[in-house]
């Protein structure tokens, strides 16, 4: 089973994740952009490029999605593993969808689910940390281009389009409270999504 955290820049996503390592140690951890391979290296620096292209930036985060998806994710769900991914292609469709607004693609989040659609594995349940651009953009510092306020609601309105089409998938929880309170109904979601497998 497939499990992603979903959420805006300091929604606490990391914070969960390192915390459910320690309660669902059996489970495989893993993340998008990737942090092990080149492929997450060469996202890295178009994060941190400020004048590198939107699309050329899509195409980047694509080719991390699909190594790591033949390299970890796959393997892993055919072994029979719990996969619980920090970020997946939800971030592509509500980033990238959000980047790509001013550019000549009409319709920028559908393209990006298009281009997705032919070869990724969709997750089962997603866990959507909840936070409003402001708080969002103080905790994560705003240290990159993606991590402004006024950027983050339209990636916000982004997931927002995302869980209307497919609210059996999401899971939403109100990250705005305590992390201890977060944390508690991320597990608790978990609970209900592995009872129920
Ligand atoms: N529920 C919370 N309330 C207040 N601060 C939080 C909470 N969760 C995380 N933080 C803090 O916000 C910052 C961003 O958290 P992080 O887990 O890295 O978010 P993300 O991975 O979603 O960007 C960190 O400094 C973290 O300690
Ligand atoms: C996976 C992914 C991340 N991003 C952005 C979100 C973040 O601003 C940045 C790095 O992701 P990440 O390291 O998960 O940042 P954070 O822990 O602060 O949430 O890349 C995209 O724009 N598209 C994507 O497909």
């Amino acid at each position: 089973m497939l499990v992603t955290l979903e959420g805006l820049d300091g929604s606490g996503k990391t914070t969960v994740w390192e915390a459910l390592r320690d309660t669902y140690s059996d489970a495989v951890f893993t993340r998008e952009p990737t942090d092990d391979s080149w492929y997450g290296e060469a996202v890295n620096r178009a994060i941190g490029d400020d004048d590198a292209d939107p699309l050329a930036t899509l195409f980047l985060f694509t080719a991390d999605h699909a190594d790591h998806l033949s390299r970890v994710v796959r393997p892993a769900l055919d072994a029979g593993e719990l996969v619980i991914s920090d970020r997946y292609s939800d971030s592509r469709y509500a980033y990238q969808g959000a980047s790509l607004r001013d550019s000549d693609l009409k319709r920028p989040m559908e393209y990006i689910m298009g281009i997705h659609a032919a070869f990724t594995r969709p997750p089962d349940k997603t866990i959507y940390l909840d936070v409003d651009p402001e708080t969002a953009a103080a905790r994560s510092g705003s240290t990159n281009k993606f991590e402004q306020a006024a950027y983050l609601a339209e990636v916000r309105a982004n997931y927002e389009r995302l869980i209307e089409a497919e609210p059996e998938r999401f899971i939403r929880i109100d990250a705005t409270q305590s992390p201890e309170e977060v944390l508690d109904a991320v597990e608790a979601a978990l609970d209900d999504i592995l009872a129920d497998a």
